[in-house]
């Protein structure tokens, strides 16, 4: 804790092993200079141990910069706004497990429910084929998509792991494939749906997309359609990945504020009563009306601050010079640590504490603007960002207008880096999962 405030102070913190130049960043003005800095767009070996080839978020250089122009219309807000059906069909599945654990009383964890359901979420929404996750034996889906982050996150920073040799040893290598290998024979299952979907579409009418909906997975395979290599392996990891990094983040970060309404009471009471009071129709909630809540809107970012990405990595493919620091070299690695960021007492006033407040407008108003960036800044930034936050106040404003969470372990902190087990996944984690319990409220359910 001591480290992260050091790095705090500084504007950049660099050293060296060996030949390798690292310079860690916890300053707004220094991470916003890299961030957007064209010659800093590439990221650093450290994802090689995603063991992936270049997709999106693995790619550097030109590769980079096609993928990402062709990725982007399937973020497009017109795609993101119109989910609200989907939201629908996919939370009924979630409120009736809750139902059943609210009966029985016990303590569960509750990623177990809601990451099947994102990744429904994830299905129908980018890739148009409907997976239901939810229906199926899914414990050791949920657990290979949880333990794919966590593997590739102690490996990047223990470094014994990182020779391929001593991985292979320790087992870790063989259990972070068998996860993979499951993503992939789901996504493959995906593919081949969404394939025949088309081709049926073609024989009717000779579209291949819906008019006007083009969906992420269309852009994916209007590529591979019009390549000449039609390289099945890549567009399985392609496809694989908008699974993997849209369903565990958000997941992650809906079970946390859940969870938190259960450890801050005082939190809890207030959404609850923003959410009967503004929600007709809490429990089949749309987009617009969780666009309403205010209070909400503050729980949503303070979770984020807290518990967001760690870190980000990159590399200097040229010398640049970044502002009151001067040159620094090429091939220098970045190390961005939004976790100190997020907790700098020079922009926080309770820099560990859970204090939705500080996302009031007189308190945004005095802090620098890239004093908070959980979806990162730049050309490299999250594309999910929008549909993260559409779908995690769906998805809260539901569960929270029928069922009581209450938490079972974790108990009111003051600084969540000192008193709690957490660990790095894609987010930060509670090492021993979201464990609450669900009490059904008195109101009627869908
Ligand atoms: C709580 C939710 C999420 C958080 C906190 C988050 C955060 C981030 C951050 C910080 C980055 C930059 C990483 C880096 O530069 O190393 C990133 C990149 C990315 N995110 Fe997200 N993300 C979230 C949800 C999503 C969702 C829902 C999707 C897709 C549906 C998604 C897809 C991606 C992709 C593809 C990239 C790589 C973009 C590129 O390199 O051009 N993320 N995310």
């Amino acid at each position: 804790m001591r480290t992260m405030d050091y790095y705090s102070r500084h504007k950049m913190f660099r050293f060296y092993i060996g030949r390798n130049h690292y310079a860690v960043l916890a300053d707004p003005q220094t991470i916003q200079s890299v961030l957007r800095n064209p010659n800093c767009y590439d990221k650093d070996v450290t994802y090689n141990f995603l063991g992936i080839p270049d997709v999106l978020f693995t790619a550097n250089g030109e590769p980079w910069v096609k993928e990402r122009k062709a990725a982007s219309p399937g973020f497009s807000p017109r795609i993101i706004s119109a989910m609200d059906p989907i939201y629908s069909d996919r939370t009924r599945g979630l409120m009736s497990a809750l139902r059943k654990r609210a009966a029985t009383g016990e303590a569960f964890n509750l990623i177990e429910h809601i990451l099947p359901m994102a990744i429904d979420t994830i299905s129908d929404t980018f890739m148009g084929v409907s997976l239901d996750m939810q229906a199926r034996d899914n414990a050791k889906y949920v657990q290979a998509f949880l333990r794919i982050p966590d593997l590739f996150i102690e490996r990047a920073i223990i470094p014994v792991y990182q020779p391929e040799i001593i991985y292979s040893l320790t087992g870790k290598k063989k259990e972070y494939q068998s996860c993979l290998n499951l993503v992939l024979a789901m996504t493959r299952e995906v593919l081949e749906k969404k394939m025949e979907h088309r081709a049926e579409l073609n024989k009717t009418s000779g579209a291949s997309y819906e008019a006007g909906r083009k969906l992420y997975l269309d852009i994916l395979l209007d590529k591979f359609e019009a390549s000449e290599k039609k390289d099945m392996t890549l567009l399985t990891y392609e496809a694989g990945e908008m699974f993997v990094a849209g369903s565990v983040t958000v997941a992650t970060m809906v079970s946390w504020v859940c969870l938190l309404s259960g450890v801050f009471p005082e939190v809890g009471d207030k959404l609850r009563e923003e959410i009967d009071s503004c929600v007709e129709d809490a429990p089949n909630a749309t987009i617009e009306d969780c666009a309403k809540l205010e209070y909400l809107d503050l729980v949503v970012k303070e979770a984020l601050r807290h518990f967001t990405v760690p870190f980000i990595s990159r590399v200097a493919k040229k010398d640049i010079q970044v502002p009151d620091i001067g040159t620094v070299p090429e091939n220098t690695r970045f190390l961005v640590f939004l976790l100190n960021l997020h907790h700098d007492a020079r922009y926080w006033e309770k820099p560990y504490e859970f204090y939705p407040e500080h996302f009031l407008p007189e308190n945004v108003e005095k802090r620098p603007k890239y004093a908070y960036i959980p979806f990162s800044i730049g050309m490299r930034d999250c594309p999910g960002a929008k549909y993260t936050i559409q779908t995690m106040k769906v998805q809260v404003v539901r569960i929270l207008s029928q069922f009581k969470i209450s938490s079972a372990r974790m108990k009111p902190w003051k600084n969540p880096y000192l008193e709690l087990s957490l660990g790095f996944g894609f987010t930060v984690v509670p090492t021993r999962g979201w464990l609450v319990t669900a009490e059904l409220r008195n109101q009627s359910s869908d």
